[in-house]
């Protein structure tokens, strides 16, 4: 290509990013008309038409970029994409359009911001049938059938198996490996197995329901035989239970990873709650696993609902505190951490408070930072053993730091461009991020996300 024709073709792209910007429609129609593929490009500035018309809130132009059928989820280099920006600008109308994913939902709930936003461990590929726990003859029947799921755990790690990268690099993929009821009956038997009932898997296509046949249904047993045994039963070579599940389990594509959050918490509440925690006395696995039961006739536990005879979920605040100033967030380091690494503040609700009381309480325990407003963003099931992680964002109304340091080795006020560069690009940032898995990176990136840099 020479010089000229690039030139040519540049100049058509930032005519058509210009007609976008200035709320042209026909211009943006025409030019479309003749070169579709100017749709998605993105000119020196590197943002795209639909970037700019929301930047501008120019409803109409985005609307006609969607309808034929532009890429709305494309970032600019700080990584924010039109809804970000038309957002940040205060063009709600255009922001409800281009976040619009259930138009029935929108009508319920005026002017929620519906984007979906998921978490790692927050996907939920089946679907958990609980009314079916009580139904001994179902669940059995569901057991032996031939495509009933199993997945096999051993010390609260399931096994999965690796693809290594062909030089011999880093696990490229983590899958979990899956077993029929032939191939663990003998370990259903043993008096010391644990199994649970996870629920059967959603049909990918409903307008399917034409097959009465019903879906697979799957299960999580954990076994105490000896962990090598266990492999022996998988064909796959690269099999293994992780050791070191805060790591290790964060390699698991996002519906595997749905499933190992749910059985995970469920296989950790019975290994930890082995005896009634009202009497002592021994217990019994109700409910598809997901219940234990007094054996002592005469304990409390029987009478009335116990939530001691449910699995437990512990409910921890993690936030993002924002400075007054509002270009730079509070983050601070354990010593566990590896070197460099800052995360978001956290900290277990405790009982009788709220969650807004419980971020406050824990950013001034942990870095005597004050908060005023807190907002709720979205939460993550992190299944070490069982907790929510309920992420906000919060402001401060002080900013002097003086850290636990029982907790924490050191807490900073950190600047937007420093995050910004940790996040995306930082060939020699000033500190590491989490990793992407966590809701700590995610309400990192939402701050970020929510300031266009113009
Ligand atoms: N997914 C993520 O991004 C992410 C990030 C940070 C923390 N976490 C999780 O959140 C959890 C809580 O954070 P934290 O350690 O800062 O909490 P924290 O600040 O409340 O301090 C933990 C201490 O509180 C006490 N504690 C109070 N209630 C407890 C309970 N129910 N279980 C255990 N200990 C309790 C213990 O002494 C413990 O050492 C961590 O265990 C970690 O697994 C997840
Ligand atoms: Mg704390
Ligand atoms: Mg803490
Ligand atoms: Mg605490
Ligand atoms: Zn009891």
């Amino acid at each position: 290509m020479t010089s000229l024709q690039l030139s040519a073709k540049e100049e058509m792209v930032e005519k058509f990013l210009d007609a976008a910007a200035r709320g042209d429609l026909s211009q943006v129609s025409a030019l479309l008309t003749r070169v579709p593929s100017l749709l998605n490009q993105t000119g020196y500035s590197g943002w795209t038409a639909l970037m700019l018309a929301a930047r501008n809130g120019h409803y109409h132009v985005v609307e006609g970029l969607l309808s034929h059928g532009c890429d709305k989820f494309l970032v600019n280099s700080s990584s924010q994409t039109a809804y970000d920006v038309s957002k940040f600008w205060g063009h709600r109308h255009v922001s409800n359009l281009l976040s619009r994913t259930d138009e029935g939902c929108q009508r319920v709930l005026p002017g929620t911001d519906l984007s979906p936003q998921e978490n790692y461990f927050s996907c939920e590929p089946l679907d958990r049938l609980s009314a079916k726990r009580t139904d001994k003859v179902w669940l059995e029947d569901r057991q032996s059938a031939p495509d009933t799921v199993y997945l096999l755990f051993s010390s609260l790690s399931p096994m999965v198996s690796s693809s290594q990268e062909e030089d011999g690099g880093a696990a490229a993929e983590t899958k979990l490996c899956r077993f029929t009821y032939e191939a663990v009956k003998d370990l259903i038997q043993k008096p010391s197995a644990v199994l649970i009932f996870l629920g059967v898997e959603r049909r990918k296509n409903r307008s399917s329901s034409s097959s009465s046949q019903e879906p697979p249904a799957w299960f999580a047993i954990s076994s105490d035989e000896d962990a090598a045994e266990l492999l022996k039963r998988c064909r796959e070579k690269s099999c293994s239970f992780p050791k070191t599940p805060n790591r290790d389990l964060l390699n698991l594509n996002e519906e595997d990873a749905g499933v190992v959050a749910q059985a995970r918490s469920v296989l950790a509440w019975h290994s930890r709650y082995s005896f009634c925690p009202t009497c002592g006395s021994s217990t019994r696995l109700e409910e598809g696993g997901h219940k234990r039961s007094c054996l002592n006739s005469d304990c409390s536990s029987l009478r009335g609902v116990h939530n001691t005879c449910y699995p437990r979920v512990d409910p921890v605040v993690i936030m993002l505190v924002i400075h007054p100033d509002g270009n730079h967030c509070l983050l601070g380091r354990k010593k566990i951490f590896p070197a460099g690494m800052f995360s978001c503040l956290a900290g277990f609700v405790e009982p009788g408070e709220t969650m807004e009381e419980a971020v406050r309480r824990e950013v001034e325990e942990e870095s005597g930072v004050k908060v005023g407003p807190v907002q709720y963003v979205s939460c993550q099931p992190w299944p070490m053993p069982s907790n929510l992680m309920i992420g906000c964002l919060a402001v401060a109304i002080s900013t002097d730091i003086k850290v636990d340091e029982n907790e924490i080795e050191e807490a900073r006020w950190f600047p937007r461009q420093q995050v910004i560069d940790s996040l995306f690009r930082g060939a020699r940032p000033a500190f590491t991020v989490p990793p992407r898995q966590t809701i700590a990176h995610q309400l990192i990136r939402h701050w970020i996300h929510m300031n266009s840099n113009l």
